[in-house]
Protein backbone atom coordinates (compact mmCIF):
# COMPACT_ATOMS: atom_id res chain seq x y z
CA UNK A 1 0.00 0.00 0.00
CA UNK A 2 1.39 3.76 -0.94
CA UNK A 3 2.31 5.58 2.11
CA UNK A 4 -0.12 8.53 2.57
CA UNK A 5 -0.70 11.61 5.08
CA UNK A 6 -2.76 11.39 8.15
CA UNK A 7 -5.07 13.46 6.76
CA UNK A 8 -5.32 10.93 3.48
CA UNK A 9 -7.38 7.60 3.42
CA UNK A 10 -5.89 5.08 1.11
CA UNK A 11 -8.67 3.18 -1.02
CA UNK A 12 -7.94 -0.06 -3.04
CA UNK A 13 -10.17 -2.12 -5.36
CA UNK A 14 -9.38 -5.86 -5.73
CA UNK A 15 -12.70 -7.62 -5.92
CA UNK A 16 -11.18 -10.84 -5.70
CA UNK A 17 -10.18 -10.58 -2.32
CA UNK A 18 -13.44 -11.55 -1.35
CA UNK A 19 -13.58 -14.80 -2.40
CA UNK A 20 -9.50 -15.59 -1.79
CA UNK A 21 -9.69 -17.00 0.93
CA UNK A 22 -6.15 -15.91 2.37
CA UNK A 23 -6.86 -12.40 2.03
CA UNK A 24 -8.71 -11.69 5.19
CA UNK A 25 -6.32 -12.95 7.35
CA UNK A 26 -2.94 -11.15 5.45
CA UNK A 27 -5.38 -8.29 5.55
CA UNK A 28 -5.84 -7.93 8.87
CA UNK A 29 -2.07 -8.68 9.81
CA UNK A 30 -1.40 -5.52 7.59
CA UNK A 31 -3.83 -3.14 9.40
CA UNK A 32 -6.45 -4.83 11.62
CA UNK A 33 -8.07 -1.15 11.39
CA UNK A 34 -8.71 -1.73 7.78
CA UNK A 35 -12.29 -1.04 6.67
CA UNK A 36 -13.69 -3.09 4.07
CA UNK A 37 -16.10 -1.90 1.50
CA UNK A 38 -18.13 -4.86 -0.43
CA UNK A 39 -20.34 -4.04 -3.49
CA UNK A 40 -22.75 -6.68 -4.01
CA UNK A 41 -25.90 -7.15 -6.90
CA UNK A 42 -28.30 -9.95 -7.63
CA UNK A 43 -26.21 -13.31 -7.66
CA UNK A 44 -27.74 -14.14 -10.88
CA UNK A 45 -27.14 -10.85 -12.47
CA UNK A 46 -24.04 -10.67 -11.28
CA UNK A 47 -23.13 -14.40 -12.75
CA UNK A 48 -24.43 -13.19 -15.62
CA UNK A 49 -21.91 -9.86 -15.48
CA UNK A 50 -18.95 -12.18 -15.26
CA UNK A 51 -20.02 -14.91 -17.63
CA UNK A 52 -20.31 -11.37 -20.20
CA UNK A 53 -17.14 -10.72 -19.10
CA UNK A 54 -15.47 -13.70 -19.79
CA UNK A 55 -16.39 -14.22 -22.93
CA UNK A 56 -14.66 -11.33 -24.14
CA UNK A 57 -11.43 -13.38 -23.12
CA UNK A 58 -12.50 -16.90 -25.04
CA UNK A 59 -14.82 -18.47 -26.53
CA UNK A 60 -17.86 -19.41 -23.88
CA UNK A 61 -20.61 -22.10 -24.15
CA UNK A 62 -23.97 -20.92 -24.19
CA UNK A 63 -24.85 -19.22 -20.28
CA UNK A 64 -27.38 -22.22 -19.83
CA UNK A 65 -24.77 -24.60 -20.70
CA UNK A 66 -22.20 -23.17 -18.15
CA UNK A 67 -24.75 -22.65 -15.44
CA UNK A 68 -26.38 -25.98 -15.17
CA UNK A 69 -24.74 -29.41 -15.46
CA UNK A 70 -27.98 -30.65 -16.54
CA UNK A 71 -30.84 -28.96 -17.40
CA UNK A 72 -33.71 -31.22 -17.52
CA UNK A 73 -32.73 -32.04 -13.76
CA UNK A 74 -31.73 -28.87 -13.00
CA UNK A 75 -28.32 -29.21 -11.49
CA UNK A 76 -26.68 -26.31 -11.02
CA UNK A 77 -22.73 -26.01 -11.94
CA UNK A 78 -21.40 -25.03 -8.19
CA UNK A 79 -18.07 -25.65 -9.44
CA UNK A 80 -18.37 -22.88 -12.05
CA UNK A 81 -16.45 -19.62 -10.24
CA UNK A 82 -19.40 -17.03 -12.05
CA UNK A 83 -21.75 -19.00 -9.34
CA UNK A 84 -19.58 -20.08 -7.06
CA UNK A 85 -18.48 -16.19 -6.33
CA UNK A 86 -22.16 -15.66 -5.32
CA UNK A 87 -22.71 -17.38 -2.78
CA UNK A 88 -21.71 -14.62 -0.48
CA UNK A 89 -22.90 -15.89 2.46
CA UNK A 90 -20.37 -18.74 2.46
CA UNK A 91 -17.70 -15.53 1.24
CA UNK A 92 -18.77 -13.07 4.19
CA UNK A 93 -18.58 -15.44 6.66
CA UNK A 94 -14.96 -15.96 6.09
CA UNK A 95 -14.44 -11.87 6.54
CA UNK A 96 -16.31 -12.35 9.64
CA UNK A 97 -14.06 -14.78 11.30
CA UNK A 98 -11.48 -12.05 10.74
CA UNK A 99 -12.80 -9.07 11.01
CA UNK A 100 -16.36 -7.25 12.96
CA UNK A 101 -19.06 -6.38 10.96
CA UNK A 102 -18.44 -3.45 11.89
CA UNK A 103 -15.46 -3.22 9.48
CA UNK A 104 -17.28 -3.96 6.97
CA UNK A 105 -19.62 -1.78 5.12
CA UNK A 106 -22.34 -3.27 2.11
CA UNK A 107 -22.65 -1.30 -1.18
CA UNK A 108 -25.83 -2.45 -3.21
CA UNK A 109 -25.08 -2.49 -6.22
CA UNK A 110 -28.55 -2.04 -8.09
CA UNK A 111 -28.86 1.55 -5.64
CA UNK A 112 -25.29 2.50 -6.55
CA UNK A 113 -26.60 2.73 -10.11
CA UNK A 114 -29.93 4.06 -9.13
CA UNK A 115 -28.93 6.65 -6.72
CA UNK A 116 -25.20 6.82 -6.46
CA UNK A 117 -25.65 10.22 -4.66
CA UNK A 118 -27.16 8.20 -1.42
CA UNK A 119 -25.42 5.01 -1.65
CA UNK A 120 -21.95 7.09 -1.60
CA UNK A 121 -22.98 9.14 1.25
CA UNK A 122 -23.34 5.65 3.51
CA UNK A 123 -20.10 5.42 2.39
CA UNK A 124 -18.26 8.85 3.59
CA UNK A 125 -20.35 7.84 6.56
CA UNK A 126 -18.95 5.07 6.91
CA UNK A 127 -15.15 5.91 6.16
CA UNK A 128 -15.81 9.13 9.11
CA UNK A 129 -15.37 11.41 6.09
CA UNK A 130 -17.71 14.59 5.49
CA UNK A 131 -20.41 14.83 3.47
CA UNK A 132 -19.06 16.05 -0.38
CA UNK A 133 -21.11 13.73 -2.69
CA UNK A 134 -24.50 15.03 -3.44
CA UNK A 135 -26.66 14.70 -6.70
CA UNK A 136 -24.98 17.31 -8.85
CA UNK A 137 -22.01 15.31 -9.28
CA UNK A 138 -23.47 12.91 -11.17
CA UNK A 139 -25.42 12.66 -15.07
CA UNK A 140 -27.84 10.10 -14.37
CA UNK A 141 -28.59 7.69 -17.07
CA UNK A 142 -25.64 9.11 -18.99
CA UNK A 143 -24.21 5.80 -19.92
CA UNK A 144 -26.08 3.35 -22.35
CA UNK A 145 -29.11 5.38 -21.31
CA UNK A 146 -29.00 3.21 -17.54
CA UNK A 147 -25.55 3.76 -15.71
CA UNK A 148 -24.31 7.22 -14.07
CA UNK A 149 -21.62 8.90 -15.15
CA UNK A 150 -19.49 11.49 -13.22
CA UNK A 151 -19.81 15.23 -14.04
CA UNK A 152 -16.65 16.96 -14.21
CA UNK A 153 -16.78 20.97 -15.34
CA UNK A 154 -20.75 20.41 -16.28
CA UNK A 155 -18.89 17.64 -18.69
CA UNK A 156 -20.08 13.74 -17.92
CA UNK A 157 -17.14 11.27 -17.53
CA UNK A 158 -18.53 7.25 -17.91
CA UNK A 159 -16.89 4.39 -17.20
CA UNK A 160 -15.07 2.67 -20.07
CA UNK A 161 -17.76 1.19 -22.31
CA UNK A 162 -15.84 -1.81 -23.11
CA UNK A 163 -15.51 -3.23 -19.49
CA UNK A 164 -18.99 -2.00 -18.16
CA UNK A 165 -22.75 -2.04 -18.90
CA UNK A 166 -22.19 -5.06 -21.75
CA UNK A 167 -25.60 -6.40 -23.46
CA UNK A 168 -26.29 -9.33 -21.16
CA UNK A 169 -27.37 -12.83 -23.55
CA UNK A 170 -31.30 -13.56 -22.75
CA UNK A 171 -31.45 -16.31 -20.92
CA UNK A 172 -34.14 -19.17 -20.74
CA UNK A 173 -36.61 -18.23 -17.81
CA UNK A 174 -36.38 -21.87 -16.50
CA UNK A 175 -32.64 -21.65 -16.10
CA UNK A 176 -33.27 -18.15 -14.32
CA UNK A 177 -35.94 -19.40 -12.14
CA UNK A 178 -33.64 -22.66 -10.83
CA UNK A 179 -30.84 -20.12 -10.13
CA UNK A 180 -33.15 -18.03 -8.20
CA UNK A 181 -34.16 -21.02 -6.42
CA UNK A 182 -30.68 -21.85 -6.18
CA UNK A 183 -29.71 -18.97 -4.33
CA UNK A 184 -32.52 -17.92 -2.51
CA UNK A 185 -31.23 -19.83 1.11
CA UNK A 186 -27.52 -18.33 0.49
CA UNK A 187 -29.25 -14.77 -0.50
CA UNK A 188 -31.40 -15.23 2.87
CA UNK A 189 -28.31 -16.47 5.16
CA UNK A 190 -26.31 -13.43 3.81
CA UNK A 191 -29.32 -10.81 4.61
CA UNK A 192 -29.34 -12.21 8.67
CA UNK A 193 -25.22 -12.17 9.04
CA UNK A 194 -25.34 -8.45 7.80
CA UNK A 195 -28.53 -7.46 8.54
CA UNK A 196 -30.05 -6.09 5.55
CA UNK A 197 -32.67 -7.31 2.80
CA UNK A 198 -30.97 -6.70 -0.38
CA UNK A 199 -34.98 -7.68 -2.24
CA UNK A 200 -33.29 -10.60 -5.18
CA UNK A 201 -35.78 -12.28 -6.24
N1 LIG B 1 -21.63 4.09 -13.38
C1 LIG B 1 -21.51 2.89 -13.96
N2 LIG B 1 -21.18 2.76 -15.26
C2 LIG B 1 -21.04 1.54 -15.81
N3 LIG B 1 -21.22 0.37 -15.15
C3 LIG B 1 -21.56 0.45 -13.86
C4 LIG B 1 -21.72 1.68 -13.20
N4 LIG B 1 -22.05 1.45 -11.91
C5 LIG B 1 -22.09 0.13 -11.77
N5 LIG B 1 -21.82 -0.48 -12.94
C6 LIG B 1 -21.81 -1.91 -13.08
O1 LIG B 1 -20.44 -2.35 -13.03
C7 LIG B 1 -20.43 -3.63 -13.61
C8 LIG B 1 -19.03 -4.06 -13.96
O2 LIG B 1 -18.31 -4.03 -12.79
P1 LIG B 1 -17.09 -4.97 -12.58
O3 LIG B 1 -16.57 -4.77 -11.21
O4 LIG B 1 -17.44 -6.33 -13.02
O5 LIG B 1 -16.11 -4.37 -13.64
S1 LIG B 1 -14.61 -4.70 -13.77
O6 LIG B 1 -14.42 -6.12 -13.52
O7 LIG B 1 -13.92 -3.86 -12.78
O8 LIG B 1 -14.32 -4.32 -15.14
C9 LIG B 1 -21.32 -3.51 -14.80
O9 LIG B 1 -21.88 -4.78 -15.01
P2 LIG B 1 -22.45 -5.17 -16.44
O10 LIG B 1 -23.65 -4.32 -16.65
O11 LIG B 1 -22.78 -6.61 -16.32
O12 LIG B 1 -21.35 -4.93 -17.41
C10 LIG B 1 -22.36 -2.47 -14.38
O13 LIG B 1 -23.63 -3.05 -14.12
Amino acid sequence: MPVTYKDQITIEKTPGYFVTKDAPRRIFAMDPATKLLLVVRDPVTRSISDYCQAATKHAMRPYEEMALLDESLGLVNTSWGAIKIGVYAKHIDRWLQVFPLSQIHIVDGERLIEQPAQELAKVENFLGLPRFINDAHFYLRGFKGKFPCLLRDGRPHCLGEKTKGRDHPVVKESVLERLRDFYRPFNAKFYQIVGKNFGWS
